[in-house]
C-alpha cells in the first residue's frame, strides 16, 4: 500500500485544490513538528521529569502543570522563526505573543491550547494539543497586530487541528475541505494519512458530559440527559451509553470516530463564566473540525462558529457532535425560552 504523508497531503491541498497557501502548508508542518516533540515529552512521563504541577497559575487562575508550560514553549519556539506568522495566542499566556523583530513576519495568526486535558497528564490518560489558524489583518499604517486582531469569529478559520497523545499519536486536521487523520509512524518520524475522510454519524446513542455538574445545569440540558437516561422506554426510545474522558481532544476524537454528543454546557453557577471551555483555543477549532466532518456545534442557542469573540480568553458553553442529537439539544433550548 502506498502511504501518503502529511507533507504530500498538504502539497496536494495547495497545488491541486488550492485550499491552502504555501505559508499555511508550511505553518501546519511546523505545528505538526512541535506536536511530535510534545508527544515525545508526554511519552517519557516520569522518566523525563515532565509530570506534576508548578507553583504558577495561568491567566485563567488554573494551576499550571509542567507539561502545560513545556508544550507552550515548544509551540512558541517552533513557530517563531518560520516567517509565516504575525503573532500567536495561547491558553497559557495572558496576552498575545508577537513575532520578535529579529525574525521575518507572516500574514497569519496561530492560536493554541498547548496541552488539553491537563488533569489527565499524571494519570497516563490521553491528552492533546489543539490549534487554530486565522488571517492576520493587514494594517494600512503598518502597525503590528494587537489582541483585537485575534477576535475573529470561528467561520474565518483558515485551518484547525488537534494532536491526540494516546495509545497512538494522531493528528486530525481540516483546511476547510473535510477532515483527515494522520498517525505518527514513530520509526520513520512521519505523519501517515490513515483516515482520508472522517465523517461523524448523524445519529448516536452515546453522550459525554461531566455528570457531577448536574445540579448546576440549565433545564434544557437536564431534560436531554434525563431523556437519555430513560433509555428504551423513554421519549428517545433507545438505550444510551456514557463516556467522559475529561480531555476534550480524546472525547472529540471518539465522536469523530464512532459518533456521539459532547457537552460542556454553560451552567447556573454565578461565577460570571459562560462555561468552562475556551472559545478561541478549544470551541472554535473543534467546532470547525466537527462541522467539516458533517456534525454540528452550538452553545445552546448560537452556532459556535458565528460567535463574535469579545475577549481572547472568553469561555463558552459547548454542545457538539452527531448532527441529529446536537439539533435536538438546540430544540430543547428553544422550547425552554
Ligand atoms: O475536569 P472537568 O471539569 O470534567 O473538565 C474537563 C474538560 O476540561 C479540559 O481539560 C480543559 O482543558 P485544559 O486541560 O486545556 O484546561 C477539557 O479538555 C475537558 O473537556
Ligand atoms: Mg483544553
Ligand atoms: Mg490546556
Amino acid at each position: 500500500m502506498k502511504r501518503k504523508t502529511l507533507t504530500q497531503y498538504l502539497v496536494e491541498q495547495q497545488r491541486k485544490k488550492q485550499a491552502v497557501s504555501a505559508e499555511v502548508r508550511l505553518l501546519i508542518e511546523t505545528v505538526s513538528r512541535a506536536c511530535k516533540a510534545i508527544g515525545h515529552a508526554v511519552s517519557k512521563g516520569a522518566l523525563g521529569g515532565v509530570l506534576g504541577s508548578l507553583e504558577s497559575e495561568n491567566v485563567q487562575g488554573e494551576v499550571q502543570k509542567k507539561l502545560d508550560v513545556l508544550s507552550n514553549e515548544i509551540l512558541l519556539e517552533a513557530n517563531e522563526w518560520g516567517g509565516h506568522l504575525a503573532a500567536m495566542a495561547s491558553e497559557e499566556m495572558e496576552t498575545i505573543h508577537r513575532i520578535p523583530n529579529r525574525y521575518p513576519k507572516g500574514e497569519y495568526l496561530l492560536l493554541f491550547d498547548p496541552l488539553d486535558g491537563s488533569s489527565n497528564i499524571d494519570v497516563n490518560v490521553s491528552i492533546g494539543t489543539i490549534f487554530s489558524v486565522l488571517h492576520a489583518p493587514q494594517h494600512a499604517s503598518g502597525r503590528d497586530v494587537d489582541e483585537d486582531d485575534f477576535l475573529q469569529p470561528g467561520v474565518r478559520q483558515v485551518a484547525a487541528g488537534y494532536a491526540v497523545y494516546g495509545p497512538q499519536t494522531m493528528l486530525v486536521l481540516t483546511v476547510g475541505t473535510g477532515v483527515v487523520g494522520f498517525t505518527l509512524d514513530r520509526e520513520m518520524g512521519s505523519w501517515v494519512l490513515t483516515d482520508d475522510n472522517i465523517t461523524i454519524p448523524e445519529q448516536t446513542a452515546e453522550f459525554a458530559i461531566n455528570m457531577s455538574n448536574m445540579r448546576h445545569w440549565e433545564a434544557p440540558v437536564k431534560r436531554y440527559i434525563d431523556d437519555c437516561l430513560a433509555g428504551e422506554t423513554g421519549p428517545l426510545g433507545k438505550d444510551y451509553n456514557m463516556r467522559w474522558i475529561a480531555s476534550m481532544v480524546a472525547d472529540v476524537h471518539r465522536i469523530l470516530t464512532r459518533g456521539g454528543i459532547f457537552m460542556y454546557p454553560r451552567d447556573e453557577r454565578p461565577a460570571g463564566k459562560a462555561g468552562k471551555l475556551r472559545l478561541m483555543y478549544e470551541a472554535n477549532p473543534m467546532s470547525f473540525i466537527v462541522e467539516q466532518a458533517g456534525g454540528a456545534a452550538h452553545d445552546g442557542s448560537r452556532r459556535i462558529l458565528d460567535v463574535q469573540p469579545t475577549a481572547l480568553h472568553q469561555r463558552i458553553g459547548v454542545i457538539l457532535g452527531s448532527r441529529e442529537e446536537v439539533e435536538r439539544v438546540r430544540r430543547y433550548h428553544q422550547e425552554a425560552l
